[in-house]
């Protein structure tokens, strides 16, 4: 059995941060660390169109087919991945029908102040690593407060498993332990405190395991992909290692009663604001990213605009690069205006953390144009100030009426 040593190097986080134990996966070693840059171009650019420009019809409508470089139609990231929404929206639908079964705390045999621990020890490592946004989640209710922090944290220490400073010794074997261990918690038998919490959490929302499969994956293919051919790829890899991440907060974040949009709408735009916010992560992190041999941005779109990796590599700004980097931006800002339109339809306590996370991410983009592009050696910073300002935006946001009530839209 190979024994994989991960320092604990983040104060306070248990001693169970190593890999190892009769061959399963323990890590939660939360270190500060960059998350690599990510990004797309879509089967859309074939066409010239964005869904915004068409009136945002279902991905169905607009990318259903891509061509492959043989000039064979595929199926596009886009439509498998609007496929999961649908199905994680059945569930949903189905599963608010059926009385929530609340055995699995009584299973795990966790004494209930080892749960209440367990959850506390969460949020602190929300407080940690995300402090805006765990000052968001104060104004939901205990319950889905505690399921919030729990889900990032086990979203945190998945992505420090290849994006922390113990990488290098993450091989894909690790993350089948890593799933199975997953597996596990999803059924009642916790590895740890912390996957304690979410084993609770998700015996009470109606949580389904494929979003956290799906991240994982994403990880997989953060070990084996340093390259991506072009949006389409990129778009499953943002949908892996974030969209994911809506998707599982929509059933704990509940949608208002009083909406009257669609479940699938609502699904959808959790999706696009984890698209959005990694391919803004991708953007900020150009510079970054490829010192470590890394380039998210879409080769055709770069080979499109005149550039090469060496120019990326070089890292000078030049119009090519300007004028590249317009069109990106201008793409991820297109996610983010699809994700507005879902945000309101949340359940009315979950909206604030949404919309303050929303406005705070989408202004690094604000900040690589004041930049002039240069997200080679600058790293695009959202300042104090700006930060603070975004919290009543973000509240004067979150009294809206949902979107569906004000447009009769259903
Ligand atoms: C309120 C809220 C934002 C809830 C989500 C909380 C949650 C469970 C977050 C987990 C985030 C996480 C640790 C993901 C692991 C992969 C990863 C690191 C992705 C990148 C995040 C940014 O992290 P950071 O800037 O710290 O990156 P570095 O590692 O330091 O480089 C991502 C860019 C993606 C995060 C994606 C989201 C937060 C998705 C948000 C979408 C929703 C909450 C759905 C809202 C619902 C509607 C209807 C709009
Ligand atoms: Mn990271």
């Amino acid at each position: 059995m190979a024994i994989i040593l991960v320092r604990a190097a983040s104060p306070g986080l248990s001693a169970a941060d190593s890999i190892s134990h009769q061959g399963t996966l323990q890590c939660s070693t939360l270190l500060k660390t960059k998350r690599p840059a990510a990004r797309r171009w879509m089967p859309c650019s074939l066409i010239g169109l964005h869904p915004s420009d068409v009136g945002r019809p279902s991905p169905a409508v607009y990318s259903s087919l891509a061509v492959n470089p043989a000039g064979e139609a595929v199926v596009s990231s886009e439509q498998k991945v609007y496929d999961v929404v649908l199905k994680q929206a059945a569930l949903l639908k189905r599963q608010l029908r059926t009385p929530v079964l609340d055995a699995r705390p009584q299973d795990m045999d966790m004494p209930r102040n080892g749960l209440k621990e367990a959850y506390d020890r969460c949020g602190e490592i929300c407080e940690e690593y995300a402090k805006t946004f765990y000052l968001g989640t104060m104004l939901m209710t205990e319950e889905r407060r505690r399921a919030i922090w729990a889900i990032y944290v086990w979203c945190r220490r998945t992505d420090e498993l290849v994006d922390g400073p113990n990488a290098n010794y993450i091989t894909p074997t690790a993350l089948d332990r890593w799933e199975k261990r997953l597996e596990d918690l999803f059924t009642g038998r916790p590895y740890d405190m912390l996957d304690a919490a979410l084993s609770d959490t998700i015996s009470r929302f109606p949580i389904d395991i494929q979003p956290f499969r799906d991240m994982i994956e994403g990880m997989r293919s953060d070990l084996r992909k340093t390259r991506y051919n072009n949006f389409d790829e990129l778009y499953m890899y943002c949908y892996y290692v974030a969209g994911t991440v809506g998707l599982m907060s929509v059933p704990v974040m509940g949608i208002a009663p009083e909406s009257k949009a669609t479940t699938e709408s609502v699904y959808s735009a959790a999706l696009a604001l984890g698209i959005a916010n990694q391919l803004t992560n991708i953007l900020r992190d150009v510079g970054e990213d490829a010192r470590r041999g890394r380039i998210y941005l879409p080769q055709d779109e770069l080979a499109q605009a005149g550039l090469s990796d060496e120019d990326i590599f070089k890292g000078v700004v030049t119009n090519r690069w300007r004028n590249f980097m317009k069109r990106q931006i201008k793409r991820a800002r297109m996610f983010f205006e699809e994700a507005e339109r879902g945000v309101t339809e949340l359940s009315q306590a979950s909206r604030w953390p949404v919309w303050a996370s929303l406005l705070l991410y989408r202004q690094i983009l604000d900040e690589i144009e004041a930049n002039d592009y240069n997200n080679f050696t600058k790293r695009a910073y959202v300042g104090k100030g700006k930060k603070l300002l975004a919290l009543p935006v973000a509240y004067g946001k979150s009294l809206l009426l949902p979107c569906s009530l004000r447009n009769g839209q259903t």
